[in-house]
């Protein structure tokens, strides 16, 4: 276990780092964050002995660094410094090899089976094995930058501090790295502490995270305590915005640029649609914010061609986003720019309104297809049949995301009262249907204009929805009906 405690310490009369405590257990990492010249490296070479603090301690299994010996210090700990000097040019081996030199009583005099081990493992671990032979002046940076990765593992050492160990390394090579560095963390209990600059790496591979400011400590604690909008903004001086990993528990952050592109002042407008025998269209041209249930593009993105393309009724297919996505390619649109729906019902019959309010407007979209009404409060085993309400909901405004959420549930609802109105029934348990089995819903908005928060019943937008989604599925579920008599 590494105990840092009321570390302080600078370059000449200057304290550049000031009070820093915290623990690391073995097997954990911790990583620190901070902008340039926080007082990272300072923290570093405090820690590591290379430069002597003024006051507090450094204590490795209760041990104060002081009262280690040059040499034992160095078993005990690898360092991975920012800058690597290499005045003179040595293979990947040889370099890798001055690693061992803690162990070592004498230059190469000893070199031990358990040496040769721990250099060929290390190389192994990064991957450069294959380059042994090569002089370390003739490799890349991200190449060079594994070897003397390699180096400090090959020390052998139960702490490891690294300074921007992914420095120069591509994406696949930052994961590798990081990936093996945290695998040798748990299998081999190192305490490691990492300097990092990218904070979503950090936060992806960390146990614990500090955030330095001016020398001092702004923020320790698990990821999610410490990648919070507020402090990260402060401390960087930079807009971010916080959001989850898509499969980890670990905040990610996205930056927000601070020159605004210039985009052309849009509304989206009933007459702007497309209705053919073959599909409704809206195509933008400007891409707006969606949330959606689609068959493609489904969830959130920024999309510009938003489609709900007629199936025959008997439509069935092995991979239909594919197919999908090949006849929006067809109709000249770009399937990675698109949401794409589907219905069965007739692209004609749809009902397209526009509703204004106080803050600009909305239009609704619905397609409705009822042969397949399902009451969702009984849960019965049922067939898939064809069948779909389509909805969409486009908005001239800015949407927060709870409000994306609050549309779709003010919308859900008032579509359940229509069919309520309309008394289409679940032929399997001969009660109000709420919906069909494979109803999608859409909301996209412009994100210009007047700042939306929240899209309830007790906002203008939310009633707005309710009562438009409302009547075009009254108005669509009419179509349907006349459809089918005709
Ligand atoms: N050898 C030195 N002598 C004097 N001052 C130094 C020395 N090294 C760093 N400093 C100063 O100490 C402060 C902290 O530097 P440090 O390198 O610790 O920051 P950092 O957070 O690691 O920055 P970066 O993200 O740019 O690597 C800076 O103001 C820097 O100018």
């Amino acid at each position: 276990m590494l105990e840092i405690q009321e570390l302080s310490g600078g370059y000449g009369d200057e304290n550049i780092v000031q009070n820093v405590s915290f623990r690391v257990n073995k097997g954990q990492m911790l990583g620190i964050l901070g902008p340039n010249g926080s007082g990272k490296s300072t923290l570093m070479k405090l820690i590591s002995g290379a430069l002597p603090f003024r006051s507090g301690f450094v204590k490795i299994d209760g041990k104060p660094i002081t009262e280690f010996g040059a040499k034992e210090l160095a078993k005990e700990m690898a360092v991975l410094p920012q800058l690597h000097a290499h005045a003179f040019s040595h293979t990947v081996r040889e370099t890798v090899a001055l690693g061992r030199y803690p162990h070592q009583s004498g230059w190469f005099s000893a070199w031990s089976d358990e040496d040769e081990f721990a250099v060929t493992e290390a190389m192994r671990l990064m991957n450069i094995s294959h380059y042994e032979k090569t002089q370390i002046d003739q490799m890349s940076g991200g190449e060079q930058q594994r070897v003397f990765v390699a180096q400090a593992l090959a020390q052998d050492a139960p702490v490891l501090l690294l300074d921007e160990p992914t420095n120069h390394l591509d994406i696949n090579h930052q994961k590798e790295l990081l990936d093996t560095i945290r695998k040798q963390a748990i299998d081999k209990g190192l305490t490691v502490i990492s300097i990092f600059h990218d904070i979503n790496l950090a936060s992806m591979y960390c146990d614990e995270l500090l955030l330095l400011d001016k020398g001092t400590i702004v923020r320790m604690g698990e990821p999610h305590e410490v990648v919070r909008e507020q402090d990260i903004e402060m401390v960087y001086k930079t807009r971010i915005s916080n959001h989850p990993h898509p499969e980890l528990p670990k905040p990610q952050i996205t930056l927000l640029p601070g020159v605004k592109r210039k985009v052309p002042t849009m509304l989206v407008r009933p007459q702007n649609f497309i209705v053919t025998s073959e599909f409704v269209i809206y195509d933008s041209p400007v891409p707006l914010k969606t949330v959606s249930s689609a068959v493609v593009n489904a969830g959130a993105g920024w999309f510009r061609t938003f489609m709900n393309r007629r199936v025959d009724s008997n439509y069935e297919c092995d991979d239909s986003i594919q197919e999908m996505k090949d006849f929006i390619e067809r109709k000249g649109f770009k399937p990675t720019d698109t949401v794409g729906m589907m219905t069965a019902v007739k692209t004609e019959d749809v009902i397209i309104k526009e509703y204004t309010g106080d803050f600009s407007s909305l239009t609704v979209a619905v397609t409705a297809g009822v042969g397949n009404a399902v009451d969702v409060s009984k849960a019965l085993d049922r067939k898939e049949k064809v069948g779909t309400i389509n909805t969409w909901i486009m908005v001239n405004g800015c949407l927060s995301d709870e409000a994306f959420i609050q549309a779709m549930i003010t919308a859900t609802e008032a579509k359940t009262k229509a069919l309520h109105q309309e008394r289409v029934m679940d032929p399997l348990t001969d009660t109000i249907a709420t919906g069909t089995s494979t109803d999608s819903c859409l909301v996209a908005a412009t994100q210009q204009g007047e700042y939306l928060p929240y899209a309830g019943p007790v906002t203008e937008l939310g009633r707005l929805i309710g009562i438009g989604v409302f009547e075009c599925t009254v108005e669509a579920i009419g179509n349907y009906r006349m459809a089918k008599k005709a």
